[in-house]
């Protein structure tokens, strides 16, 4: 009997603004990692800069619904009147492909993977102090003040739901957060690869 090592789902979330994707990108730009990114769909409009199938695949209302009807996503969620999903296939086929996938999603969306999959890690990503994220949402210039007191609103509601992780990061310093993330994830590997040689070990007994 063979059995293959899937490779590990690992899900990043955390209110709006925390540094979900900065931490991502130090996290992605270390050595000897064997992560992929799982990029998502969304109804929303593209920020300056941001670049389509590399930061999100953008899409219509229509398109996204056509997605929902034909059981195309792992998970997805609206988030302060946009849509946004995980696409089904490519987490699988890296899954099965060995590598560690990274999801970066919302809270909602999380939770909706957590019933779904056994084998994946949640790691919430949290600010130092509710100021310092409010901070962080006006400084980044992407939102008018509405939108950023609406998610900062969810954010809220977030917090109360952290307690359903497997781990807590605070995000205060990039590379430090990146740092411990690295760490859950090798020592989650560690653990999953420590449980498959057990199991084979006793096969062969
Ligand atoms: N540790 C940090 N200290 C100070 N500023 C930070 C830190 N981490 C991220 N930032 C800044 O906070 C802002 C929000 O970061 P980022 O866009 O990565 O958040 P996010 O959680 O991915 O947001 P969203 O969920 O809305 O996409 C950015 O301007 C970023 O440069
Ligand atoms: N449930 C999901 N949430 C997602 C997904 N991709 C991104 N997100 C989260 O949405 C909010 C808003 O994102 P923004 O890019 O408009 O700032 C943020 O928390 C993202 O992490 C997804 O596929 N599913």
């Amino acid at each position: 009997m063979k059995l293959n090592q899937r490779g590990l789902l690992i899900v990043i979330s955390g209110p709006s603004g925390v540094g979900k994707g900065t931490v991502r990108r130090a996290l992605f730009e270390m050595k000897n990692h064997n992560l992929v990114y799982s990029v998502s769909m969304t109804t929303r409009q593209p920020r300056p800069g941001e670049v389509d199938g590399k930061d999100y695949y953008f899409v219509d209302r229509e398109t996204f619904q056509k997605n929902i009807e034909n059981d195309q996503f792992l998970e997805y969620a609206e988030f302060v009147g946009n849509y946004y999903g995980t696409p089904k296939d490519k987490v699988e086929e890296a899954l099965d492909n060995g590598k560690e996938v990274v999801l970066e999603i919302e809270v909602e969306g999380a939770l909706q993977v957590r019933e779904k999959t056994k084998d994946a890690v949640f790691i919430f990503i949290a600010p130092p102090s509710k100021k310092a994220l409010y901070e962080r949402l006006s400084k980044r210039g992407t939102e008018d003040k509405a939108l950023i007191d609406k998610r900062f609103a969810k954010a809220e509601k977030e917090f109360d739901l952290a307690y359903k992780y497997d781990y807590i990061v605070v995000n205060d310093e990039v590379n430090n957060a990146a740092d411990r993330i690295m760490a859950i994830i090798r020592a989650e590997h560690a653990r999953t690869e420590r449980t498959i040689n057990n199991y084979k070990k006793m096969l062969e007994e």
